[in-house]
């Protein structure tokens, strides 16, 4: 069977822009659209040339081997020719090959934000499109609140999208602007404009999520008959975002029945590498990526329950629904209360352990549900957990002795009659058989105060005598705090991130009635952790 081309077009770079708190620089949206381009989406609209800088300078400069770049803006205002637009010119001169333009369907937006009359928006409609494909572009309409205006007035809307099409647009793009719109309803409306003239390879879907169905509407569109998705990498988007083309892409081509009926172009290879651009995407926003995100998640293949790592340990299969090297992930099993022996095993030969010692596991296996009863949490802290192992499996060397350590806080004003803050860290460990003691302060070198938690990490890292080469480049990079329920009483959880320059990242859990105390034990267990791997 032939399967169809479903169109992929992406829109990170200008609706994704539009999440609150989201600003890319020109460089990072460079960066993004070579990734785009990679992974072999058709098309990458780049933002709206004239609306501010970032968006203009990126069209001066991007270039794609695969996609086609899209430029995107809006209709011509009413009251004067498409030709003399000025906004309508800024976007053309971005010298794209294809346009994108947003224009009003519904009757209640024509008259509330636009203030001109039903027939004036059509004509504005038709004029735009035309002006963008006698310039010898490609033209696409993305038809704004399509779904609550077809539901006001269905045939206006389907007059809005006949215009375009008529006037030369290659894709007239039902958007689901407000999110509010639920599948079922997103798949008759598509069925009704394809039985009102526009073939179905000329539709398209732009969704946003603001029920959380934002996939689902899209699926609902494609399944009804629309060729082209519109959607953003990890579901960026105004408001709650647009449909998610992380988790989309791989539905589209792993999953019954869309693999079968559709050629999205996307590769094995590119498939291959969505989890790494997933969190590239992260990484350049500095956001953490989400670990619940199908697909592309750090959790997405974690097997937490006993049960399941059980079962996985015989057949991966029977708790995937796909191998997660096809998207380019990886299955953990992870270590905590919810934990059995096959958790275990699979951890410690991980880690390079020994598991045929069925008594000490189970001691292993006790000693982490106690302490998760206490407060301790293992399931992200793994470097902790491979620690309480090996010290249970007697195969934790005795670096060092933290015999005592102290930290003060003072508040006062300076000379300049400013408050400033600063720590004093004072630590005494016994290394090689010799007491050492380290102070540090909380300044840094540009003079801003980093805490008492960078005081004692300093000083604690200062002089462990034989190891301190071994521990130079530790960066403390992620720090968590949590209140939480140890036993009866309310404790502190701290988890840290570290890294290295071998580009290792593990994480370390410390509990206590005292912030600063569970620092230092998670603190403690990120250079343990270290000297086990470097020694
Ligand atoms: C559904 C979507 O996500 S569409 C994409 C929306 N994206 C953005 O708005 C981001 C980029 N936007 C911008 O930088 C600015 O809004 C600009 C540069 C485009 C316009 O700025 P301004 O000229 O200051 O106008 P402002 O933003 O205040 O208002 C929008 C104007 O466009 C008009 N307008 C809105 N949609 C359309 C349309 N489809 N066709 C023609 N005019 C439109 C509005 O009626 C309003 O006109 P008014 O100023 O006469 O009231
Ligand atoms: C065009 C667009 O982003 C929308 O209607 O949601």
């Amino acid at each position: 069977m032939t399967r169809a081309k479903l169109s992929l077009y992406d829109t990170t770079l200008r609706d994704g822009q539009q999440t609150q708190g989201v600003q890319f620089s020109t460089a990072e949206k460079q960066a993004i659209a070579a990734m785009l381009d990679t992974l072999g989406v058709d098309y990458i609209e780049g933002g709206w040339p004239g609306a501010n800088p970032t968006d203009s300078a990126f069209f001066e400069t991007a270039q794609t081997q695969h996609a086609t770049l899209t430029a995107f803006g809006m209709t011509k205002r009413v009251g004067r020719s498409a030709e003399n637009d000025d906004v309508l010119a800024a976007v053309l001169n971005a010298g794209t090959p294809a346009v994108c333009l947003v224009g009003k369907t519904h009757p209640f937006h024509v008259d509330t934000a636009l203030g001109c009359t039903l027939d004036e928006n059509l004509e504005a409609i038709r004029a735009s499109i035309a002006h963008v494909t006698a310039q010898g572009r490609e033209a696409l309409f993305d038809a704004e609140h399509f779904f609550d205006g077809y539901s006001a007035d269905p045939d206006y809307a389907i007059a809005c999208a006949t215009t375009a099409l008529d006037a030369g647009a290659r894709w007239i793009v039902l958007c689901d602007t407000n999110g509010g719109t639920m599948p079922g309803r997103i798949a008759e409306v598509t069925r009704a404009v394809i039985e009102a003239g526009v073939p179905g390879s000329h539709l398209g879907i732009h969704t946003h999520n603001d029920t959380e169905q934002a996939v689902a509407g899209s699926l609902a569109a494609v399944e009804a008959g629309a060729r082209q998705i519109q959607g953003t990498l990890n579901g960026l988007g105004e408001r709650c975002g647009n449909a998610n083309l992380t988790a989309l892409i791989p539905t589209l081509v792993l999953k019954s029945p869309y693999r079968e009926m559709f050629d999205t172009g996307i590769s094995t290879d590119g498939l291959a590498d969505l989890t790494r651009i997933s969190r590239k995407l992260d990484d350049i926003l500095n956001r953490v990526p989400r670990r619940e995100a199908a697909y592309v998640g750090a959790s997405a293949f974690a097997h937490k329950a006993g049960l399941h790592a059980s079962a996985i340990a015989k057949n991966p299969a029977t708790y995937e629904h796909i191998p997660p090297e096809t998207v380019g992930n990886a299955r953990i099993i992870p270590m905590s209360n919810q934990a059995g022996l096959s958790n275990l095993r699979k951890r410690l030969e991980g880690a390079g352990l020994p598991t045929d010692d069925t008594d000490a596991l189970r001691l292993i296996l006790d000693r982490i549900k106690t302490r998760e009863d206490a407060g301790y949490s293992y399931d992200t802290a793994q470097a902790s957990f491979e620690l309480l192992a090996r010290e249970a499996l007697g195969q934790l060397p005795d670096f060092f002795e933290v015999k005592r350590y102290r930290v003060t806080v003072e508040r006062r004003k300076n000379k300049y009659d400013q408050v400033v803050s600063l720590s004093e860290a004072v630590v005494v460990v016994k290394v090689g058989g010799e007491k050492k003691l380290s102070v540090s302060e909380s300044m840094d070198a540009e003079g801003t105060d980093r805490g008492p938690v960078n005081a004692l990490a300093k000083a604690l890292t200062k002089d462990l005598g034989a190891y301190q080469d071994l521990i130079e480049d530790i960066r403390l990079v992620d720090f968590k705090v949590r209140i939480t329920q140890g036993g009866t009483e309310a404790v502190t959880r701290v988890i840290i991130d570290s890294e290295d320059d071998k580009g290792r990242r593990w994480s370390t859990v410390g509990v206590s009635a005292n912030i600063v105390d569970a620092s230092f034990e998670a603190l403690v267990d990120a250079i343990r952790w270290k000297l086990v791997q470097d020694t």
